[in-house]
């Protein structure tokens, strides 16, 4: 209610700064109209100008992104001071878009290489200012995927990669001249927008209030598990099972805790009557979100907040190895689940590995006829 009223009065209160870059000819105009007046306009090269600010609200599925959107020339093309302002100001954004163009093979890897020179580059930094946060998001676009040329959107994951695999950075393949659903677009800012709200929470993941929170959490929730009283049987609650189970216990032996354990609960639950257990698609996801663990980047602690996470997991080695080797119940297991690590942050998995949450992310992987 006070948010909204301060918004009246000063409209750009609690706007945020993003900044927007990329190479040149890759988008970058032709996003901001769009988001801006919501339509497609022709555009002219962008040539020698430093910034152009835009005051967006960006509507997501849950709420509404209200930024101030910073469109960079094309920082390759500027010569060396413009190019070092542009960083200065990047650098100090909440967030990053970052654009490819997916017909441009040929630059992807110089793409790939301005973008490092943002992130890690530090010898042109100006006095006193900070690298780019590691806990930053960097939202990376790919765009005209519409086209029949484009690259296929994994190859230009794969070059990304190896930049990016310690932050949060995705890289949605979207096309802006399409509207709707089919621009790829919602996706890419719904997950934006969480990750701005969750932004503060995984910079401060160390941090033992948040570990604490994760704590009561996760006990609460292999409680409801071991006694038949989640409030849902759905497929978030499915992708967070396998995460507890997968990260506590490790693939080989979560694999068949959360075999028997979900088979237990249909069995059991009201919530599932009519439904059967499957276990072609039980361990497909099992496998996509062991994938996605595997993927995730370390998370680095102070030798405080080290010290913290130690006592809070208590006997967590000793569980690993004992209690599970004599017994596959998931149920008894689960219930004595030691708390997480940082690492294991459930909306971290989840900011990094946006397509678990995709219940029928499976179809992709039936084979066209
Ligand atoms: N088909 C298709 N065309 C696109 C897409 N995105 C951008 N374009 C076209 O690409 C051209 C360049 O787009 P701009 O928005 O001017 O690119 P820019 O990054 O601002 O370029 P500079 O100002 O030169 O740095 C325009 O003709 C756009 O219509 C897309 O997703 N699909
Ligand atoms: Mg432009």
């Amino acid at each position: 209610m006070l948010r909204q009223f301060i918004n009246r009065l000063y409209p750009n209160k609690y706007r945020r700064r993003i900044g927007l870059s990329g190479l040149d000819s890759c988008g970058k105009t032709t996003l901001v109209h769009k988001l801006k007046h919501g339509q497609v306009v022709e555009t002219i090269p962008t040539i020698g100008v430093v910034f152009t600010t835009a005051d967006l609200n960006i509507p997501c599925s849950e709420g509404t992104l209200r930024c101030t959107v910073w469109e960079t020339g094309a920082p390759g093309c500027s010569p060396q001071r413009s190019r070092t302002t542009i960083k200065s100001v990047l650098i100090s954004s909440v967030a990053i878009i970052w654009l490819v163009n997916s017909c441009d093979g040929e630059r992807l890897a110089e793409s790939v290489e301005e973008l490092a020179y943002l992130l890690f580059s530090e010898h042109d930094l100006p006095k006193g200012a900070n690298p780019l946060s590691t806990t930053t998001p960097i939202l990376i676009l790919a765009t005209r995927q519409d086209l029949p040329h484009a690259l296929p959107l994994s190859q230009i994951q794969k070059a990304f990669t190896k930049i990016t695999s310690t932050r949060l950075a995705p890289v949605f393949g979207v096309s802006l001249i399409q509207e709707g659903p089919a621009s790829g677009l919602s996706d890419a800012f719904d997950w934006l927008h969480a990750a701005l709200k969750n932004a503060p929470a995984s910079a401060s993941a160390g941090s033992s209030t948040v570990l604490h929170k994760q704590t009561l959490l996760l006990k609460s929730f292999s409680r409801q598990f071991h006694s038949i009283s989640l409030p849902s049987w759905d497929h978030y609650v499915h992708v967070r099972l396998a995460y507890v189970i997968l990260t506590t216990f490790g693939r080989q032996k979560g694999k068949d805790m959360i075999f028997e354990g979900i088979e237990s609960y249909i069995t059991q639950s009201s919530q599932t009557r009519g439904r059967t257990f499957h276990v072609t698609m039980t361990y497909f996801w099992i496998q996509i979100v062991h994938f996605g663990i595997c993927g995730m980047p370390p998370l680095s602690l102070s030798s405080d907040e080290a010290i913290k996470a130690e006592e809070n997991t208590g006997d967590h080695r000793s569980l690993d190895s004992t209690v599970v080797e004599s017994s596959l119940d998931l149920a008894s297991v689960t219930s004595t689940l030691s708390p997480p690590t940082p690492q294991s942050e459930f909306a971290r998995f989840l900011l990094i590995n946006p397509f678990v949450t995709q219940g029928n992310l499976w179809r992709n992987f039936i084979p066209r006829r």
